[in-house]
């Protein structure tokens, strides 16, 4: 997490938690949909920007605070000189490899444990590596896992509701250990499904076939099932891919991508292409 050390942190900002809840069921993983509101006007936010978090906590390093980013999950709203910015977070814990301690994370474990009216520390806003195409004819395949889905989730409701006449394609795939974890999809107020009338707009889940094994996510057999139109996606020069979520997914990506062109060569050769002319970014956390 070095990049995390070349943040400006000294831009610091009061937010206070306005709402809290948690998407998904007390049997799975703890994911809450936290909004903050901030009262400084100097605060300004986009959709395709993160933020930091930072939380009083040494560390063996010397460090004071500790400080994470989280991507904004909805479209940043401005009432009065306040900004109302929402994010997704995962309640993490690890096991030490080497002491088979149980750790908990510290910035996810502080912010899913704050409520309605607390007040938290954050800085920002900073760039994520993706952004918004100026191009209304560019296509789009977006990758979230998890809380991967909070980036493009604030990108497809800026793309439908702000930019007018939008005529790229978009295929979002959307995983999930389960049904249960998808954190939108499933909302019953609409939200990434009022979408799904939009004629250049599709949503795919990815899902473990076996929801309570601990196996890799099936993203390339959800990818694969589509193979033509992501091929004809590929060939042309205007496609985006980005990609949000944990590392595991990187490896059923390639195996998808390699099958879908032929080749790992025809595969790395594109993707050189697409990160060259800056349509590949990805956040992998
Ligand atoms: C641009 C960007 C956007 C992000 N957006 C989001 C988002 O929208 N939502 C979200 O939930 N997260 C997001 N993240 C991840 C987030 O920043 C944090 O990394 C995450 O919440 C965990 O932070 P933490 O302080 O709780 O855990 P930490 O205390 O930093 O560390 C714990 C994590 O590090 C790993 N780890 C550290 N030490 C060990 C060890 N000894 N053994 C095994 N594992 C270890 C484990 O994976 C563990 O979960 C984003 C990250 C980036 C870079």
């Amino acid at each position: 997490m070095s990049y995390l050390s070349e943040l400006n942190t000294k831009k610091q900002y009061k937010a206070r938690v306005k709402q809290t809840h948690r998407l998904t069921p007390t049997n799975k993983e703890e994911i809450r949909e936290i909004i903050l509101e901030v009262e400084d006007p100097s605060f300004k936010c986009k959709v395709d920007q993160s933020f930091g978090v930072l939380v009083k906590h040494s560390s063996d390093f010397g460090n004071e605070y500790h400080h994470r980013l989280y991507s904004v999950a909805d479209l940043p709203a401005t009432e009065n000189g306040h900004t109302k910015i929402t994010m997704l977070v995962k309640r993490c814990s690890y096991v030490d490899e080497f002491s088979g301690e149980l750790y908990h994370g510290v910035s996810s474990n502080y912010l899913c444990d704050r409520r309605v009216g607390d007040e938290i520390t954050i800085t920002g806003p900073f760039e994520l590596p993706f952004k918004v195409p100026e191009d209304k004819n560019a296509n789009m395949i977006l990758i979230g896992m998890g809380t991967g889905i909070a980036p493009f989730r604030a990108f497809i409701k800026h793309i439908y509701s702000q930019e007018k006449e939008w005529k790229g394609k978009i295929r979002l795939f959307y995983g999930a250990k389960s049904g249960l974890e998808l954190l939108y999809l499933n909302d019953k107020d609409g939200d990434l499904t009022n979408y799904y009338d939009k004629a250049t707009f599709e949503a795919f889940h990815a899902l473990s076939p076996r929801p309570h094994w601990n196996d890799p996510i099936l993203l390339d057999k959800a990818i694969e099932s589509r193979a033509e139109e992501i091929l004809e996606m590929l060939s042309s020069a205007n496609t985006y891919i980005y990609i949000a979520g944990y590392e595991k997914v990187k490896e059923n990506l390639n195996k998808a991508f390699i099958n879908i062109m032929g080749s790992k060569e025809k595969w790395e050769n594109r993707k050189a292409e697409l990160i060259a002319g800056k349509k590949w970014a990805e956040v992998i956390y």
